[in-house]
């Protein structure tokens, strides 16, 4: 299994401008870290280091051991899918797949519950289906960390439901892979990960980490006795940083 392990890692962006102080994330066995936090607390900022497209002021990212290389060792998603508009979903992967390999990209429609809308164009798509596209893409590549940027945030309550249970679902086919993923809703950090990491605002820095006993994801969490109660307490957390 690959490893992530971020080391006393702070930001500015300028003298006046601190934004992340002595964050570490030690290597350990969680295959999903969630991030919460409030806004502007740099969490995007956070991942941005982490995929090595910003370099830290001090501090180390290294994923198996390695610094990250841009492109390579991360996969990005966003709120928005980021799809390329003129071309269909097919099309959409099989840029990142590569030409004369067909059945890889049908594998990745199939994975991701788009079979049948592989001829379709991004906007003819919904905007859970726009995601799913974009979690196909990102599996096309072999980057063994996944960053993920309030990816469900605009999808409403049911189309979230799904995305995170076919995150879920998706993962467990991926042994390999790793999840950063950054929410600013409680439950979704409960229900997905295996590490909760609660940040504070100016600078951004580390307020809490939280290995949630809920049974493996994917499982009815909802439905576990401590789900209240650790609930609460990450609420009444994020109210006080
Ligand atoms: N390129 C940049 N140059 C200068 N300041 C920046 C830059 N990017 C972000 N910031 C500032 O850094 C701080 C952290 O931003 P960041 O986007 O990392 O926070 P965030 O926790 O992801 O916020 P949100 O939850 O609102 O998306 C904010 O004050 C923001 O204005």
């Amino acid at each position: 299994m690959k490893t992530l392990a971020i080391d006393h890692v702070s930001l500015s962006y300028g003298p006046e401008r601190p934004v992340l102080s002595d964050i570490s994330l030690p290597a350990d066995d969680a295959r999903m870290t969630v991030i919460l936090g409030p806004s502007g607390c740099g969490k995007t900022s956070l991942l941005r280091v982490t995929a090595g497209l910003i370099a830290p002021d001090s501090g180390t990212v290294l994923i198996d051991g390695r610094p990250p290389v841009p492109g390579r060792d991360t996969a990005l998603l966003f709120q928005d899918a980021r799809l390329l508009p003129w071309r269909t979903a097919r099309q959409n992967l099989a840029i990142v797949v590569g030409s004369g390999r067909a059945a890889t990209v049908e594998a990745l429609l199939v994975r991701v519950g788009l079979e049948g809308s592989g001829d379709l164009y991004p906007e003819e798509l919904s905007g859970g289906m726009q995601q799913r596209l974009a979690l196909a893409r990102a599996l096309a590549t072999p980057a063994p960390l996944l960053l993920m940027d309030e990816p469900f945030a605009s999808l409403d309550a049911l189309a979230r439901e799904e995305m995170q249970g076919e995150l879920l679902s998706v993962l467990e086919e991926e042994a390999e892979r790793r999840v950063l993923f950054v929410t600013h809703s409680v439950d979704e950090a409960l229900i997905l990960a295996d590490r909760i990491v609660v940040m504070r605002a100016t600078p951004g820095r580390i307020h809490q980490t939280v290995h949630p006993d809920l049974g493996p994801p994917g499982t009815p969490r909802r439905d576990a006795p401590a789900f209240a109660a650790i609930r609460r307490d990450l609420a009444d957390a994020l109210h006080r940083v």
